[in-house]
């Protein structure tokens, strides 16, 4: 049986560093990170959609907006106390924020908010989310030359 795939890209502003990176990663910096996330449906709703873009927007937009201006850390980042003593927004991983732990991480969460959303409906009003929507795969650009992917069997 056939299915319909349907995919839309969001940006989004961070700082992160990698603890143990051998080289320059280890350093505070920042990226535009990119995100696609993708859906999938065996059937299309009565607008001929997997899902409305703008309903799908509000849901992976509600996710990404604490990250946004934010800094990201392991857990475990010593500088993490310091960056939060001095009322910095910081978002904690309980691993090093890799672009594929951050896949990883926006997968989880994007996960949850459409469980959410088809159990509540109103969640996305005007627009209506159907539980056989599926999420397939969250592509995360840290560079326009580099993508990490996190997806389930
Ligand atoms: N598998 C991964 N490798 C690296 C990651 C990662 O998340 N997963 N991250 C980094 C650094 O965070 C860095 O910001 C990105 O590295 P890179 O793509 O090498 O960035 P450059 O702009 O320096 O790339 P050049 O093409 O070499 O200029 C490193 N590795």
């Amino acid at each position: 049986m056939g299915s319909f795939r349907v995919a839309k890209q969001f940006t989004f502003d961070a700082g992160h560093r990698l603890v143990s990176h051998p080289e320059l990663c280890r350093h505070l910096h920042g990226h535009t990170y990119r995100v696609e996330v993708v859906l999938e449906a065996p059937s299309l709703d009565p607008n001929a959609m997997v899902c409305d873009y703008k309903a799908l927007s509000l849901l992976v937009r509600s996710v990404l907006a604490p990250l946004d201006h934010a800094m990201i850390l392991w857990r475990e980042d010593p500088l993490r106390g310091v960056l939060e003593q001095a009322g910095e927004r910081v978002v904690v991983l309980d691993a090093e924020p890799s672009a594929e732990v951050l896949a990883q991480h926006l997968f989880s969460e994007i996960k949850k908010v459409l469980a959410q959303a088809a159990a509540e409906p109103q969640r996305v009003a005007p627009y209506r989310w159907r539980p056989e929507i599926r999420l397939v795969s969250v592509r995360l650009w840290e560079t326009p030359t580099t993508w990490a992917e996190y997806s389930e069997a």
